[in-house]
């Protein structure tokens, strides 16, 4: 398109001026882009071709006792309902202790992929062999993290298909996510690989399926503690039970079970600005370990117990990345009051299973509509066209109505106003 090549060579407010010259957008829309930036050398130099901070609301959530310590969690979540979900399943584990947390190590994988090499068994002989040579090198690379008790600890191979294999080096990257960190130890092997082994390399890069940073969190309640209105506690119990069994047997099911358990950590995620594309990715390859896609949590009923667990790779940072530089992100960690990434992976663990206790709660219940549409009702409000001044109102017209969607929220609107100009006359 004519005027937006070189693009990211324009100052921000050419580019905004050219958008609105090609007619991309108007001249309101352009106000709109230019109210998010009181501060725009941040964003600018963060990311390419920068027009505007796009915002996503952030609320705390409650209830949180994890190993004995009671946490608040900063949540940032474009979705209704997810932070009272969070804190209600959280408050439903604090009332029988609270969670506790497992982490076994905190490793992360990357991968050095060769192709065209001659014999399999030979080359990873040859690779054993050498260890502590590659190690060293890796090492070499990103010497700080030795300085601070992390580095290569392993390599491993693994044979993909007859011409490709994957060399995989494991790194303790100490307190960061580490996939830059790896990413120069992984190249600077393959140089050596490359001329010493005389291997074809196809591409070195970490990987996000992090099974070397896994975090397990897991929960136990008494039956009793279930009772809603029309069902005992018992009757609920079973019935997560049986959602949880469902979400084992049916990717259609388990997508779904796991989107709600994504809920709760993504927006965690996002808060201690990591890198959520990271851990999806990762979450997502954990529950298709064995070839079916599974839920990532499961619960079960032991001696009148229900309970709970959750296992998955959480390969986050407390440094790093855009971690040291997003100001909101410090006020959140202040928020956590954490002091370690390992400290902050048990967190989000919590967080997964707490948000998936309220989601099935409700499902196996009174069903999800009534307590996330109650909750969803003010976004529609706002998407209908509600000012400020008319949310309540329409909240109240809305909760006598049973269709709660836009046409609703609009016909409510409707009225209002309507109402609001008879008294006028
Ligand atoms: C929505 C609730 C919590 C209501 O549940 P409720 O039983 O009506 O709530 P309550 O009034 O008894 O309050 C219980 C606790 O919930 C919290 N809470 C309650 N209301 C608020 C609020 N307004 N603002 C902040 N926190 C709230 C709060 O912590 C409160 O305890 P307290 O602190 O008062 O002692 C419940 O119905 C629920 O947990 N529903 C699940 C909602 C959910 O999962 N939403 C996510 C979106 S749906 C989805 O994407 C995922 C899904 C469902 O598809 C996943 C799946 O299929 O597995
Ligand atoms: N596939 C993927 O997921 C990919 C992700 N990324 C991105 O990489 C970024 C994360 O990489 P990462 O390597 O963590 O970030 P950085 O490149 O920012 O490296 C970590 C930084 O933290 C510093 N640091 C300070 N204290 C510590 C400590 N105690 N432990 C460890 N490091 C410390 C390190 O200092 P020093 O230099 O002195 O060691 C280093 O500068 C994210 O933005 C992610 O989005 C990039 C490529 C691929």
């Amino acid at each position: 398109m004519k005027g937006l090549k070189k693009f990211y060579r324009k100052t921000l407010q050419e580019r905004w001026d050219v958008l609105q010259d090609r007619k991309i957008l108007t001249n309101e829309q352009i106000k709109c882009l230019k109210r998010t930036t009181d501060a725009t050398e941040l964003g600018n130099s963060m990311i390419e071709n920068f027009i505007a901070n796009y915002s996503i609301p952030e609320g705390v959530s409650f209830h949180y006792l994890i190993d004995g310590r009671d946490y608040i969690v900063p949540m940032v979540t474009e979705e209704p309902s997810v932070i009272a979900a969070s804190s209600h399943g959280a408050g439903l584990i604090k009332k029988a202790g609270g969670f506790k947390t497992k982490i076994k190590q905190r490793l992360m994988l990357g991968q050095i992929i060769l192709e065209d090499f001659q014999d399999f068994q030979e080359l990873r002989e040859k690779i054993d062999h050498e260890q502590a040579s590659l190690l060293r090198i890796a090492n070499e690379a990103h010497y700080s993290l030795i300085k601070r008790g992390g580095g290569a600890r392993w390599i491993r191979c693994r044979k993909l298909a007859d011409d490709l294999m994957s060399i995989d080096l494991a790194v303790d990257v100490q307190e960061a996510m580490g996939a830059n960190m790896l990413n120069t130890m992984l190249e600077a092997v393959a140089d050596y690989v490359r001329k010493e082994f005389s291997q074809t390399v196809l591409m070195s890069i970490l990987s996000n399926y992090a099974t070397e940073c896994l975090a397990v969190a897991e929960c136990s309640m008494p039956l009793s503690n279930l009772k809603k209105e029309n069902f005992t506690g018992e009757e609920i119990g079973h019935k997560i039970v049986q959602a949880s069994r469902v979400a084992q047997l049916d990717p259609y099911r388990a997508a779904t079970h796991n989107k709600g358990i994504m809920n709760g950590i993504d927006a965690v995620v996002l808060a201690t600005g990591n890198d959520w594309r990271a851990i999806e990715s990762g979450a997502h390859a954990f529950a298709a370990r064995d070839g079916l896609y599974r839920g990532l949590s499961q619960w079960t009923i032991v001696g009148g117990q229900l309970k709970g667990r959750i296992e998955l790779p959480l390969p986050v940072g407390s440094v790093g990345g855009s971690i040291g530089i997003l100001p909101l992100v410090k006020v959140n960690q202040k928020i956590l009051n954490v002091k370690s990434a390992e400290e902050l992976e048990r967190i989000i663990a919590c967080v997964g299973l707490g948000q998936n206790l309220a989601a099935l709660y409700a499902l196996v219940s009174e069903g999800i509509q009534k307590g996330h549409m109650r909750l969803q009702t003010k976004s529609l409000a706002i998407a209908a066209g509600a000012k400020a001044d008319e949310i309540q109102q329409v909240l109240s017209m809305m909760s006598k109505t049973k269709g709660k969607n836009l046409a609703a929220a609009k016909a409510a609107i409707k009225e209002i106003r309507r109402n609001k100009q008879h008294e006028r006359n």
